[in-house]
């Protein structure tokens, strides 16, 4: 570095950490300004300290490296991955303790004597206090994926180098390692960052998986293809369905901050689901996730649970090829637009108002809280106004994490992906391309990505990450969102020309409970559900609560609670005691004992379960009831005390 240089480095740094009396307003992120400021004031240390790098040897090495001798064995293949990744533009693959002692190195040849001057060999120490502002050190301070590019640096000295660095943590949320990728500064890519990030969180999941090899794991994601690569929620259960563990992802998806918020809770806390429903059905296997629904939020997940013997493990890991090939989810229904409404005035003008853009290339916004039907709405547009056998393709911009969307959408150069897709991505825009794309939560993209998006659609072509030349796409596109656009346009967290751009028109998908059409709908549903099997009804009563519910959930949490009733009934119909109790209104004490718990004969469940059905008819009207049944009121009460069915109101 020229004096020059060093001196406008070190007046830098001064003018941040106040050092010149007066602290500037100086371009640098927090991040790098709080680094700088603990190198100065907590560490002591001076931009121009040219001492050598600390490096361990022998016996004080290995006693960094032993502790992390399973991590740095699943670490090896990922990181062996990333440097080819990277190959030929001069970057080392390096993983550090949380004290920034490198305990592995992989380098490229064109980088290593240089690296190794600049003290990047296997013993180094790279803690912030010894080395300053860097990769490896502020990452392990910061915990979170952090680029630390030329002047960043601290030390005048490390200026020539460019490092992305990422955290590794373990099942309970602590740091264990960082995987770091360095450089020349001039050799710099754009793209280091997201796939060091990425290759970190491949090494947590496959250390996760291979802690957890004698428990039962269940592996989960919003689209079942997401199963089995590096996105997947993973939970460790113990044989009752009590949660041990949860990987990152798991915690993002089901929208909680530690470990800690969830170890200790059953399955059926979490999701409306539990082990012998996961584990049960023979049909499913890794071709075919089980759909099941978040409880809080009736969020729909597929998943899948690996009983503990059935994970094959070698050498203390596990195999590199253990996760499974997904296969694509089953061929979606076709549906219409016609499916979709049945008489509300607001979905009436919604049809209407698609079916005369349809022929037109006008992008369509669909506005409506969770669960009313946004996608199925989009994906009937698709099938009328593109074709039902092109390409739809879904991006849900909330459920992949912000760092991780770039490459989701604008996909990689063939040979750059880890984990399940070895042959790399071709981005979800370009998989759309002849078709639609969809993009969900489009209010959830983060700020920096809406720009390049932008571009993707005023240009209609996209350049994949690592790749230099842009190929053309043809897509007719449509987005949707919970969330108001214009008022986060307003906060500034939604570029305008984008959202303008994204809303040719926009429709507002009506919640069910505002429903005109909510009886119909509920029989469509209820009829959807019942396809394969004989047709169920819906007993009065049980159709009048679930029209007077408010459904948070919308036409999903529908969908689900009539899924299990049609499951729990017995009969010919779905009656109230079929209803969760939320929508029933019903304690448990007060529902009636069902048949096969008071050991009741066949023929006794069957007079049960017809009188309850008059019964229930007759909102409990005893004497209605009798009336109905041709026998007298003191025959009924009788009847019903033998065949333990107690009275109960409806309303
Ligand atoms: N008209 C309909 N007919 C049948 N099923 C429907 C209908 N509308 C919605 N559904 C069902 O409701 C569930 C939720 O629908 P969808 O995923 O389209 O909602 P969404 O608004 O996109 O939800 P989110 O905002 O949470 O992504 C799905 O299971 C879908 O099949």
């Amino acid at each position: 570095m020229e004096r020059q240089d060093i001196l406008e480095h070190v007046r830098l740094v001064n003018a941040v950490v106040g050092l010149d009396g007066v602290m500037e307003p100086v371009e640098v992120g927090s991040a790098i300004a709080r680094s700088w400021n603990r190198c100065v004031h907590d560490f002591g240390l001076d931009p121009v300290r040219n001492e050598p790098v600390v490096i361990l040897e022998g016996r004080e090495l290995k006693d960094r490296q032993a502790p992390l001798t399973r991590l740095r064995a699943i670490a090896q293949g990922e990181m062996a991955t990333l440097y080819q990744q990277l190959a030929g533009s001069g970057f080392s693959v390096l993983l550090t303790d949380t004290e920034g002692v490198v305990l592995d190195y992989l380098g490229d040849p064109t980088f290593t004597d240089s690296a190794a001057q600049y003290g990047m060999v296997e013993g180094a120490l790279w803690s912030e206090r010894n080395q300053g502002t860097n990769g490896m050190g502020t990452c392990a301070i910061e915990q979170r994926p952090i680029l630390i590019h030329h002047n960043e640096h601290f030390l005048s000295r490390n200026v020539g180098l460019t490092c992305s660095a990422a955290p590794i943590f373990n099942h309970e949320g602590n740091l264990l390692a960082v995987l770091d990728a360095s450089s020349f500064s001039h050799l710099a890519q754009q793209h280091t960052l997201v796939l060091v990030n990425m290759s970190a969180q491949m090494i947590e999941n496959r250390a996760f998986l291979c802690n957890f090899r004698d428990q039962y794991v269940l592996r989960f994601h919003s689209r079942p293809e997401f199963i089995g690569t590096l996105w997947e929620g993973i939970l460790a259960l113990d044989e009752e369905g009590r949660i041990l563990a949860a990987n990152r992802n798991a915690l993002f998806q089901l929208g909680h901050k530690k470990p800690a918020d969830l170890v200790g809770l059953q399955l059926r806390d979490l999701f409306n689901t539990g082990m012998a429903a996961l584990l049960g059905g023979k049909s499913h296997g890794w071709l075919n996730p089980v759909p099941f629904y978040e409880a809080r939020q009736g969020n729909r997940f597929f998943g899948l649970v690996n009983p503990p013997e059935n994970r094959s493990v070698s050498g203390g890991a596990l195999q590199r090829n253990a996760s499974p090939a997904i296969a694509a989810p089953g061929k979606a229904r076709i549906v219409r637009l016609t499916d979709l409404q049945f008489g509300d005035q607001t979905m009436e003008y919604n049809v209407r108002c698609v079916k005369r853009v349809l022929d037109r290339d006008i992008p369509i916004l669909l506005s409506g809280e969770t669960g009313t039907g946004k996608e199925i709405f989009a994906h009937a547009i698709h099938d009328e106004q593109v074709g039902e056998g092109r390409p739809f393709v879904a991006v849900n911009c909330a459920s992949i994490p912000e760092t991780l969307i770039e490459s989701e959408l604008f996909g990689y150069k063939p040979g750059a992906f880890t984990g399940a897709s070895r042959e790399g991505r071709r981005g979800k825009i370009l998989q759309a391309s002849g078709g639609t794309l969809f993009l969900d939560e489009i209010g959830d993209m983060p700020v920096m990505l809406q720009a390049r998006l932008l571009r993707v659609l005023e240009e209609r072509e996209v350049i994949p990450l690592g790749g230099e030349t842009p190929v053309k796409i043809d897509i007719k596109l449509i987005s949707a969102t919970h969330r108001n656009l214009k008022e986060l346009v307003a906060q500034g967290r939604f570029r305008e020309d984008l959202y303008y751009r994204l809303q040719g028109i926009t429709l507002n998908l009506p919640p069910l409970r505002e429903r005109q059409d909510k009886r119909e709908l509920i029989h469509h549903i209820l009829s959807l559900e019942c396809s394969d099997k004989e047709n169920v009804n819906l007993s009065e009563g049980a159709l009048r609560k679930l029209e007077a519910h408010p459904w948070p959930g919308n036409i999903r949490q529908l969908r689900n609670v009539l899924r299990t009733a049609l499951a729990l009934h017995d009969g010919y119909e779905i009656t109230i005691y079929d209803l969760p109790e939320e929508i029933s209104q019903l304690t448990p004490s007060s529902r009636p004992e069902r048949p096969e718990e008071a050991q009741l004969s066949a023929l006794e469940i069957a007079e049960s379960n017809t009188i309850l059905k008059v019964l229930e008819n007759c909102r409990w009207n005893v004497t209605l009831a009798a009336r109905h049944l041709k026998v007298s009121r003191n025959t009924l009460y009788r009847k019903m005390n033998n065949l333990k069915i107690r009275i109960n109101k409806e309303e």
